[in-house]
């Protein structure tokens, strides 16, 4: 049985209450990138900002304005002429007009009675209304109030032209069985959603709100927003696919796409365990998930991560098993007996226990020494140097043989290791364009002398591998990691070539 008789509205707030994540503030340009792949995956609302903020502020409701996106553009305003003024002179579609109405906010915050609150939330309507805005009247900290104050409040506020309404759980304490008995009496207009998830309870409140008569839900990519966030649009979307069996609109192919130009643009990391979007939501590690999930996904994926724009992961560590590591062996290409396979298995299991992750680079340097292959590198450093101080540019020279061939290179960068990878990357362009996708040192314990532990991802036409470097010095590190990834890189076309 269907939960939900419409499809939901979403409203996606990323670039008002998801930049309201301390630290984050986005130039209009990059609101514009965010705003318009947000409207090209469906999302039906947009909240871009609040207008009384900034001269930047206003340039990036202007510019996404502008653009005429599918999506209704609409940014925060507080009961304030000014602020409506703003959203109508810089081209809003609509204005989230957002109104204190508990009494901790009306008395503590504001110093005002709940009279002078409503009248300013009646006059504000209007005044928004004459200036040919969508109006959404929201209440915050709606959870906390008293319901038959709002009530009278959303009522005044549809009695005097407001389209919408917008229920704020805003310090994120509302729960679901609260919000399916308060939500029903406020449905006398399109009714919104607005969860924090201070508690964690953002997704499961909003579910409930919308089974409970909310139209729309309010939503930020990854999660972002004051403190510990708002409701993730991801988890919702896919929620509401998956578990409750609706269309929602929305592209979810697109998904991880819009959540890595979020992270990159806000420099928010995405925590590793993030459900849909984190490193390691679509990644196995061990042997008897591995092992499931190499018969039919299924076991252990409820969703496959194609449908999120994502691809499934299986590492190694100490807690693989066989079927996992002849699945990675057998992808680079290597044919092993039983009795080698468990000999390979219990080496990438001692790696795991001494604290390392295991990298496609280990795995192959293990699968060579059992199988007793040995290999030419194409890559050999001969040198390397650095410079780096507080008065002079990052630089960095290489020399290698490539293929037996010596190559001198050199570069600047962003830092001494910046440098040394560029210059490596440049002595080997004539035989493979190689990129660094990530670049990761393990935590250092100890003093300043500890070992450091650098891995790297490198992709060279799609193909995609992990190398690690473990060194006292980290630019030493960094060139381990790099100069094995390659060769493993460079190793396999050459073997693919026969
Ligand atoms: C739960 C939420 O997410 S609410 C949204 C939070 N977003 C923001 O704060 C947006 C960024 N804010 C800003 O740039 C600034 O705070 C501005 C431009 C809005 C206001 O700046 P200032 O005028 O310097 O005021 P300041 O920030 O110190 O205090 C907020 C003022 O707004 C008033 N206010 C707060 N909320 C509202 C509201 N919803 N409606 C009307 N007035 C409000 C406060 O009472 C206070 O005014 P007062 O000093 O006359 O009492
Ligand atoms: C308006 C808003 O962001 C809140 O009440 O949480």
């Amino acid at each position: 049985m269907a939960l939900f008789v419409n499809r939901p509205r979403i409203l996606d707030t990323t670039l008002r209450d998801g930049e309201q994540t301390p630290g984050v503030s986005l130039k209009p340009e990059d609101k514009l990138s965010i705003a318009t792949l947000l409207s090209d995956i469906g999302v039906d609302v947009i909240e871009v900002g609040s207008a009384a903020a900034s001269d930047g502020e206003r340039e990036s409701l202007r510019l996404i304005s502008d653009t005429g996106l599918k999506a209704e553009i609409c940014t925060f305003v507080r009961g304030v002429k000014l602020d409506i003024d703003y959203a109508a002179d810089y081209g809003a579609d609509s204005v989230h007009l957002v109104i204190p109405v508990s009494d901790l906010h009306i008395e503590k915050k504001l110093r005002k009675d709940r009279e002078y609150v409503t009248k300013m939330a009646w006059d504000s309507v209007e005044y928004a209304k004459d200036r040919g805005l969508i109006v959404e009247l929201s209440g915050e900290d709606a959870s906390r109030a008293d319901p038959e104050y709002l009530l009278n409040l959303y009522a005044g506020g549809v009695e005097r032209g407001a389209d919408r309404l917008c229920f704020c759980d805003t310090v994120g304490v509302l729960t679901p069985e609260r919000a399916a008995e308060l939500l029903p009496q406020y449905c006398i207009a399109p009714l919104s959603i607005h969860c924090h998830n201070d508690l964690g309870m953002g997704l499961a409140t909003t579910l409930a709100g919308l089974k409970a008569g909310a139209t729309c839900a309010h939503v930020t990519v990854n999660g972002l927003g004051e403190r510990a966030g708002n409701t993730p649009l991801e988890d919702l979307v896919m929620s509401l696919e998956v578990l409750y069996g609706l269309d929602t609109g929305i592209n979810t192919e697109e998904i991880y796409h819009l959540s890595t130009l979020v992270s990159r643009l806000t420099r928010v990391p995405l925590p590793t365990n993030k459900s849909i979007v984190g490193e390691m939501a679509f990644t196995h590690e061990s042997g008897i998930h591995a092992h499931g999930i190499l018969r039919d996904s299924a076991t252990y994926e409820p969703i496959s991560p194609e449908l999120v724009g994502r691809k499934r992961r299986i590492l190694l560590g100490k807690h693989s098993g066989s079927a996992s590591v002849e699945a990675a062996l057998s992808e680079m290409g290597y044919i092993i007996e039983p009795r080698q396979l468990q000999e390979i298995v219990a080496r990438v299991k001692k790696l795991g226990d001494d604290g390392k992750r295991v990298t496609d680079s280990d795995l192959h340097a293990i699968a060579e020494a059992v199988l007793d292959i040995s290999c030419t590198p194409v890559i050999r450093m001969k040198q390397y140097t650095t410079v780096s101080g507080n008065s002079v540019m990052p630089t960095a020279s290489v020399t290698l043989f490539v293929n037996g061939d010596e190559i001198t290179q050199a570069s600047t960068g962003a830092g001494p290791v910046d440098a040394v990878i560029m210059a490596l990357r440049k002595a080997v362009q004539d035989v493979g364009d190689i990129t660094l996708e990530e670049y990761h040192v393990d935590a250092i314990y100890g003093g300043t002398d500890a070992l450091v532990d650098v891995t790297v991802t490198l992709r060279k036409d799609g193909e995609l591998i992990t190398s690690r470097g473990a060194r006292t010095d980290i630019v030493m590190a960094s060139v381990e990691a790099m100069i094995s990834g390659m060769n493993r890189l460079l190793r396999k076309r050459d073997e693919d070539r026969g």
